[in-house]
């Protein structure tokens, strides 16, 4: 199955340099799922700058409730309208820097799903967690709270300390993870769980990337830094594994 190599700019990007990233990014890869999620008042600008070019644009966050009196809230509805096609839910910044319980994840997937946008939900240990060896029961965890009851959509495993960090686990520890994941997945949703996308998030860069995504159950990634200069993600893009 094809790879989706997905790009989350967390809060960075202008609106100066979108022209120039997506010009950059229409000369495209062949046979690879490619998803960028800027900022909220970005995507309908690149939407527009890439044009016709098959690449999805998504959102990193979105709102549990559907409209309403939710100062500086973003629901769901008004992304798909714009032409968001995905939303990233649970990120681990967002769990710690807003708080956000997998209970509140389950319930933006909810609004995401009913939206018609695609959910890609994240889970990943801290480096505390890792180092007490709780990492498989913090992900079940998490993925046990997270999910609605016949989600659909992607999930990333993002473990917390290889965020940003340039480390990252073992090909070994990446596999054996994925494969964890895949039996919760399997466990929760029945048969949808075996097909589901599980995208590996962490200091994937292009001399890591093709290393990363030869992984058995590695779906593709969750690219942050090196998803802001357009020649890296191409270059990431490249180590994808075609269908
Ligand atoms: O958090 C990430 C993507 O969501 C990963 O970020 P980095 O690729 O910068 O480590």
């Amino acid at each position: 199955m094809r790879q989706m190599i997905a790009g989350n700019w967390k809060m960075n990007g202008t609106l100066a340099g979108l022209s120039a990233y997506a010009s950059a990014l229409r000369q495209g890869v062949e046979g690879v799922d490619l998803l960028v999620c800027p900022p909220f008042p970005l995507i309908r600008p690149l939407i527009e700058a890439l044009g016709d070019a098959s690449i999805w644009v998504g959102a990193q966050d979105c709102d549990a409730k559907r409209s309403g009196p939710h100062t500086g809230d973003v629901s769901a509805d008004l992304l798909a309208e714009l032409g968001a096609r995905h939303v990233i839910l649970g990120h681990s910044e967002r769990r710690a820097d807003h708080g956000e319980s997998s209970t509140l994840v389950r319930d933006k997937a909810r609004a995401a799903s009913a939206a018609g946008l695609v959910p890609v939900i994240c889970v990943g240990e801290t480096e505390a967690e890792r180092d007490a060896h709780e990492t498989e029961t913090v992900v079940r965890a998490q993925l046990a709270g997270s999910l609605p009851d016949g989600f659909s959509g992607l999930i990333a495993y993002e473990p917390v300390w290889a965020i940003g960090s340039g480390k990252t686990p073992s090909e070994d520890e990446v596999e054996a993870m994925h494969r964890a994941i895949r039996a919760s997945l399997k466990k929760q949703l029945g048969e949808a769980g075996e097909a589901m996308p599980i995208l590996y998030g962490g200091s994937v860069k292009p001399a890591n990337a093709e290393t990363l995504m030869r992984i058995p159950e590695v779906g593709g990634a969750l690219v942050g830094g090196a998803s802001l200069k357009a020649e890296d993600f191409l270059a990431i893009a490249s180590a994808a594994v075609r269908d």
